[in-house]
């Protein structure tokens, strides 16, 4: 079915009401957009903040006859009396799955890893071919977060190793682990979907059997690895520090991903108190940590 967008700018003060009398007014979604280019990546447990200046875009049929809705937004909201500024667009129908599907190719990581959507040919059948489908779950290796992860775990010899992916989103990082030799992973997530979608990658592997997979209130005590990969955001990973030191036996190795550049220094003076740590590796905003458990 095509559909007929509406899109008002806005600003963080009136983007609520705005979208409330919308949806009154018949609209089927509302999206809030960035006004301009001013990236929000750390909101706080609990918290939406929107951009000072907040695009509001409201799907509606294609049928909608708008002229009676922006009468209605007019007298309704005092503010948009003042400033009016929107743009009616046409939307085309697409399969927005398949679109997303046609764009994403096998890429490669390091020497030896690929990572192969599960519905392309392998291009190379004798490299370390990850085949994946994300599902519902973060993690494809088309975000730099994920890519310096994996480049790093093709850098090592994980033959014999037993490894954590903490934060482990599709498994992409585990079954990559496990490809490449390590003996056993642990993937620990808080979504559930995320443990789904990193067991279904696992099989599809044939690595399941290598891989236990967990909650983290479901989460063995004691346990630990001799390499620990964790791509989660700067909060938690500072929040969790201790915890993901413990995690970690003597000399095992570290690598802490998803942290903006301009944190990198703070981070990497917190695992300092328990790991030798490196100097940050970045791709574009981001920034990777690693570094060796020191032996306390
Ligand atoms: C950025 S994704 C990374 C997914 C995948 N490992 C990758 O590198 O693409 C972060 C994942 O960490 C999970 N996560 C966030 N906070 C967590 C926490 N405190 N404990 C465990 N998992 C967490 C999220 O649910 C999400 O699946």
């Amino acid at each position: 079915m095509p559909w007929i967008q509406l899109r008002i700018h806005s600003n963080s003060e009136h983007a609520d009401a705005l979208s409330d009398l919308l949806m009154e007014l018949g609209s089927v979604s509302i999206t809030f957009e960035d006004g301009k280019d001013t990236p929000i990546f750390e909101p706080k447990l609990g918290e939406t903040p929107l951009w000072a200046d907040t695009v509001v875009v409201a799907l509606f049929d294609a049928g909608t006859d708008l002229a009676p809705v922006i009468t209605e937004l007019q007298q309704q909201l005092p503010f948009l009396q003042e400033q009016f500024n929107y743009k009616i667009e046409q939307i085309e129908d697409k399969d927005w799955v398949r679109e997303w599907m046609d764009n994403f190719h096998p890429i490669q990581f390091g020497q030896r890893l690929w990572i192969c959507p599960s519905w392309r040919e392998i291009p190379d059948p004798n490299a370390v071919n990850v085949i994946l489908d994300p599902g519902l779950a973060f993690g494809t290796g088309t975000h730099p977060t994920t890519a310096l992860c994996l480049q790093w775990l093709d850098s090592l010899e994980l033959r014999d190793k037993e490894v954590i992916d903490f934060g482990c989103g599709s498994g992409i990082l585990a079954v990559a682990a496990l490809k490449l030799g390590a003996k056993s992973a642990i993937g620990i997530d808080i979504d559930y979907q995320a443990i789904d979608a990193s067991r279904d990658n696992a099989t599809r592997n044939q690595v399941v059997d290598r891989l236990s997979l967990y909650l983290p209130q479901d989460q063995p005590k004691g346990i630990q690895a001799d390499v620990l990969v964790a791509n989660i955001l700067a909060g938690p990973l500072r929040e969790l520090a201790p915890q993901i030191a413990s995690l970690v036996k003597p000399a095992g190795k570290l690598a802490l991903s998803g942290l903006l550049n301009e944190q990198a220094e703070e981070l990497r003076e917190i695992y300092s108190e328990w790991f030798t740590m490196d100097a940050p590796a970045h791709k574009e905003d981001w920034s990777r940590l690693t570094g060796v458990r020191k032996s306390l």
